[in-house]
């Protein structure tokens, strides 16, 4: 029977001297370099060096930190700005707009026949073929990643860790989110164990329903990076092809430890 685990709750002191110190396994954060700005953090994840439990060995480290301006929101940057104000049609306006809202991209297929849905803006989203639906249209929003990332002045990720029951993933992934809300990065985490209480409630612990636990996970990971936030997923995910899956889902932004 799975239990539920709860992250214990961050101190609301003043951030201090970066240490995680604890039962061997440890977090680092560290300035990237000193000709930084002191907001810009290299999220680092170190090997335990305790004669008890875990180790953690990292596959790569990831800097969180936002070095490169983002470009401001425009309605140049915005591609569905027009929703957002009603658009007169005169030729003066129209060439004021940016070529891709003059000459909005065509829907990418329409079946024989169908209507198009209530709400469809003809021209301006796309059109899914996925599966048997025709229907489903992929909706861009004037906030994106870039702003979210800005709001938060950090960059959204997975951090994904692997292990055995028992090997340590859910302090571990407790001890990592602690430490980030210490320095002021936004984190969650998503424990394997608290998921399947409810969105993988369905899923037992076959190769397939455990696949499929992986799968879910990686993609509200992915939203939770998308959100700007720093994700945490500990899974015990045992099947490599799994977590690779997970991976190729946002190749420049996974990183991969595993507990022993
Ligand atoms: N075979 C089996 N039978 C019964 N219970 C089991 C089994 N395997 C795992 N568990 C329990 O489920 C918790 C969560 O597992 P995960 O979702 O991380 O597993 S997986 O990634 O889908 O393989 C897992 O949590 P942790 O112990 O924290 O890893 C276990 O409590
Ligand atoms: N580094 C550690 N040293 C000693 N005990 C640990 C360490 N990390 C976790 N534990 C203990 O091991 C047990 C299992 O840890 P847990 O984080 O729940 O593992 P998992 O999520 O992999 O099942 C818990 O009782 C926890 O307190």
């Amino acid at each position: 029977m799975s239990g539920m685990h709860k992250c214990a709750p961050a101190k609301s002191e003043s951030p201090k001297k970066p240490s995680t110190k604890k039962w061997g396994s440890s977090l680092l954060l560290t300035p990237k370099s000193s000709s930084l700005s002191p907001r810009s953090w290299l999220c680092n994840i170190t090997l335990g060096a305790s004669r008890f439990i875990p180790s953690i060995s990292i596959s790569q480290s990831l800097d969180i930190s936002i070095n490169a301006p983002h470009p401001p929101l425009t309605r140049q940057s915005c591609p569905l700005h027009s929703s957002l104000r009603p658009l007169r049609h005169s030729s003066r306006s129209l060439a004021r707009l940016p070529p891709r809202l003059r000459n909005p991209p065509r829907p990418l297929k329409i079946a024989a026949g169908d209507l198009p849905p209530l709400g469809f803006r003809k021209g301006y989203l796309l059109m899914s073929t996925l599966g048997n639906s025709t229907n489903i249209f992929w909706h861009e929003c004037p906030v994106g990643k870039h702003e979210r990332q800005r709001l938060l002045d950090q960059k959204g990720c997975v951090v994904w860790i692997t292990g055995l029951s028992g090997s340590g993933k859910s302090t571990l992934a407790c001890s990592i989110s602690r430490e980030l809300h210490t320095r002021g990065k936004l984190s969650y985490v998503l424990d394997g164990d608290n998921l399947r209480h409810g969105l993988n409630k369905n899923l037992g612990f076959k190769a397939e329903d455990r696949a499929e636990n992986i799968r879910r996970v990686g993609e509200v990971a992915k939203l939770f990076a998308d959100a700007g936030l720093v994700c945490i997923a500990s899974l015990i995910s045992p099947y490599r092809k799994d977590r690779d899956a997970c991976r190729a889902m946002l190749p420049e932004s996974f990183i991969e430890a595993s507990s022993s």
